[in-house]
């Protein structure tokens, strides 16, 4: 999640007007597109908050998992999880299948991350020796 896309204008000169349309459209038609934007931006960054404080509980999540050897993927959970937001989602007009796909996308990253959290907690006890190994296991 802290890869940059360098080919992104810088955020101190995000311009909210910033369009491939500037100038070819009837400005009240722009005027009207830069207004819903607006809201959009808010959308935006808030999705923004929201992933990054899920991701914060979700990295909890996977050192616990690791610290007692517990699977990254956890199928039973994931089932659940999805049928309740696709119910959710059919409820706000949502498209439910676009709702799995989403979540589907973001679990696969926190597994993702749970695998490498894993695997350095693995390599840490390792390098700690065999004693230390069982007791990191054990906590
Ligand atoms: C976060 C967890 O780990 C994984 C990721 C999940 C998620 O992002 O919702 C759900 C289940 C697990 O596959 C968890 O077990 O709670």
């Amino acid at each position: 999640m802290t890869e940059q896309n360098l080919n992104l204008p810088d955020t101190d000169s995000y311009d909210p007007a910033a369009s491939s349309l500037a100038g070819s459209v009837d400005p009240a038609v722009m005027a009207e597109l830069l207004s819903i934007r607006s809201s959009i931006d808010n959308i935006d960054a808030t999705l923004v908050f929201l992933l990054a404080e899920r991701f914060k509980a979700t990295q909890k999540v996977g050192f616990l998992k690791a610290a007692h050897k517990l699977p990254a993927g956890d199928p039973g959970r994931e089932a659940a999880q999805i049928a309740r937001l696709r119910h959710l989602a059919a409820e706000a007009h949502l498209d439910p299948a676009f709702a799995e796909k989403f979540l589907n996308f973001i679990i696969g990253e926190v597994i993702r991350h749970h695998e490498a959290i894993a695997e350095d907690h693995q390599a840490a006890a390792q390098a700690a020796g065999p004693a230390d190994a069982d007791r990191t296991a054990n906590a």
